[in-house]
Order: C-alpha cells, then sequence, then structure tokens
C-alpha cells in the first residue's frame, strides 16, 4: 500500500513516525575489505540533539556516518559489524528493508547535489516519488514551502519554484537538498561536512538552519571545523585512528566540556588545533 504525505508529517497532532529519534551505534566495527577502519564504536546521538563527529582526516568519521544509514553496504568490500538502534530498534535486522532506514535517516553531502535540471519545486518533492509516496497537488504546494520554510530558503525563492534547482548559488543549493531530505519527513539528518564547498556567508546560513531544525529532527554532522563544531552542536564525539589502527572515539561528550574542559589530552591538542 503506498503511503500519502498526510500520514507521516507534522500536520498530524501529537507524537507520530515523523518524530525526532534518537540513534545508537553500539559496538560497530567496520571494514574494506581486510582493512579495518572503525572498531568497536559506541555512540548514542539524543533525539533533539545536533552531536558533532570531529577528528582528523582518515580516522572514519565519513565511514560511521554512512553505516548510520546502510550507505556502507553499498561499497562491494565494505563490511560490518555492530548495531545501529533507532528508537531501539536496529536498522540492520535481518528482513529490515534498507529503503527504511533510508527514509527515516536522512543524509546531506559535501557537496550539494540538486538535481540541476529540475525546478527547485520539483527538487524538494523528488524524494516522495522515489519512496512512492503519493500526494495531491495541494498537499505537495504545503510540503514545499513547509520545507524550504524549514531549510531557511523559502522568501529566496517562493517567485521562482520553477526555475531549475541548478541556477542557484552553492549556499542556497545546499539548502534546497536540506529541504529535499526533510520531505520525507526524516526523523535523523546526517550531513557529511555540509559547509565545506561553501563561502563564510552561505555556511553561516547554514549553520542557522541547522540551529533552526534541531528540535524538529536529531542531526548528526561531520565537520572538520572545530569553531563549527562548536557553535552548532550539542554534544561531540573526537574521532581518531592512530598508527595505522582502526578509528575509535577517543572521548565524547557535551560540547562545551569538550572544548573546555576535556579529559583526554589528544582531544585538548585537537579541538585547539595542535593536530590534525
Ligand atoms: N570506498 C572505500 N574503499 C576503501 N577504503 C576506503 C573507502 N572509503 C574510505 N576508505 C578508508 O577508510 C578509512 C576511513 O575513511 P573515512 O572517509 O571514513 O575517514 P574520515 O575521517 O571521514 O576522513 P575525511 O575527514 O578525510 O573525510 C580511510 O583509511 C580511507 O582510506
Amino acid at each position: 500500500m503506498k503511503a500519502v504525505v498526510g500520514d507521516a508529517g507534522p500536520r498530524r497532532a501529537g507524537p507520530g513516525a515523523s518524530d525526532p529519534a534518537t540513534l545508537e551505534a553500539d559496538g560497530v566495527s567496520a571494514w574494506f575489505g581486510d582493512h579495518e577502519v572503525l572498531e568497536r564504536v559506541s555512540l548514542t546521538m539524543p533525539a533533539h540533539r545536533v552531536t558533532a563527529l570531529i577528528g582528523p582526516s582518515g580516522c572514519g568519521k565519513s565511514t560511521f556516518l554512512r553505516i548510520l544509514n546502510r550507505m556502507h553496504e553499498l561499497v562491494g568490500s565494505a563490511s560490518l559489524a555492530g548495531r545501529v538502534l533507532l528508537d531501539g530498534e536496529d536498522i540492520y535486522d535481518r528482513g529490515r528493508r534498507i529503503t527504511h532506514a533510508r527514509r527515516q535517516i536522512g543524509m546531506v553531502f559535501q557537496k550539494p547535489n540538486p538535481f540541476p535540471a529540475m525546478s527547485i519545486y520539483d527538487n524538494v518533492t523528488a524524494g516522495l516519488k522515489l519512496g512512492g509516496v503519493k500526494a495531491g497537488k495541494e498537499d505537495k504546494d504545503w510540503l514545499v514551502e513547509e520545507c524550504l520554510t524549514k531549510a531557511g530558503l523559502w522568501k529566496e525563492v517562493r517567485d521562482r519554484l520553477r526555475q531549475p534547482g541548478g541556477a542557484l548559488s552553492g549556499g542556497q543549493q545546499q539548502r534546497l537538498c536540506i529541504a529535499r531530505s526533510l520531505a520525507v519527513r526524516p526523523r535523523v539528518l546526517l550531513m557529511d561536512e555540509p559547509c565545506s564547498a561553501l563561502d563564510p556567508t552561505s555556511t553561516r546560513r547554514i549553520e542557522e538552519t541547522i540551529h533552526e531544525l534541531s528540535g524538529e529532527v536529531t542531526i548528526v554532522i561531520v565537520t572538520h571545523n572545530m569553531q563549527q563544531a562548536a557553535r552548532v552542536s550539542d554534544q561531540c564525539a573526537f574521532f581518531l585512528a592512530e598508527q595505522g589502527t582502526p578509528g575509535v572515539i577517543v572521548e565524547h561528550g557535551p560540547t562545551e566540556v569538550m572544548f573546555g574542559s576535556p579529559q583526554d589530552g589528544r582531544t585538548a591538542d585537537y579541538v585547539n588545533g595542535r593536530f590534525g
């Protein structure tokens, strides 16, 4: 049976399938072939909160993020162990479909990737078609306005919704991608260095958007920018892969503690820019 927009949307009062969820990694290890890149990583990413994943290049942050919505398994040589729980249910349980995880756990990538020739309007609703969700014009109009508003783009594009997504600036394109992700009502939004291709003004705008969204959807963001991690996140996890060993979480905790009084000297060195 096909779902309709109204089934999952916040138009319905009270708790529903689209409420922010807690995501929990439990003893996650990952390999590419026989190269182990993560070892027994456990982390709770609470609902309604922004979690930043920080650490030097190559320590496994993106791999970890991709495991959180079952993208890791798309790489031929990739394998993993451990569990990923979405409000207590393992997204890797046998019999649970990959689309189930994808629909609830959205992803925004480093480089904005709207469909360039498709209109702004159709970009936002593109995920509905892919997910087999049926919606009438009125519902779609409402959804497009709602998602573009949440992504902080509505005022800039409301008069040109039929123009191609590729005609927007880089920062606007990234906010369009955020709107597209939101349109399927994810419970968690994963963001892999969403500002690394953007100028400082666009970066600020995306950070505001992250802040505004944090009440609506659980956010997990990978960033190399320590100031950004400090500005946008409620908690941080510091990943490290030392001397050819797999990546582990050295320390995690509230952002102010991670930056103000970290327990581990390596965390202090990293957040203060002494390596990485
Ligand atoms: N598709 C792949 N095939 C083989 N090895 C891979 C693949 N993707 C990542 N790796 C390896 O896994 C390890 C972790 O990479 P990953 O991209 O997760 O790190 P990262 O912390 O996100 O790095 P960066 O900050 O530079 O993006 C690295 O050693 C990398 O070379």
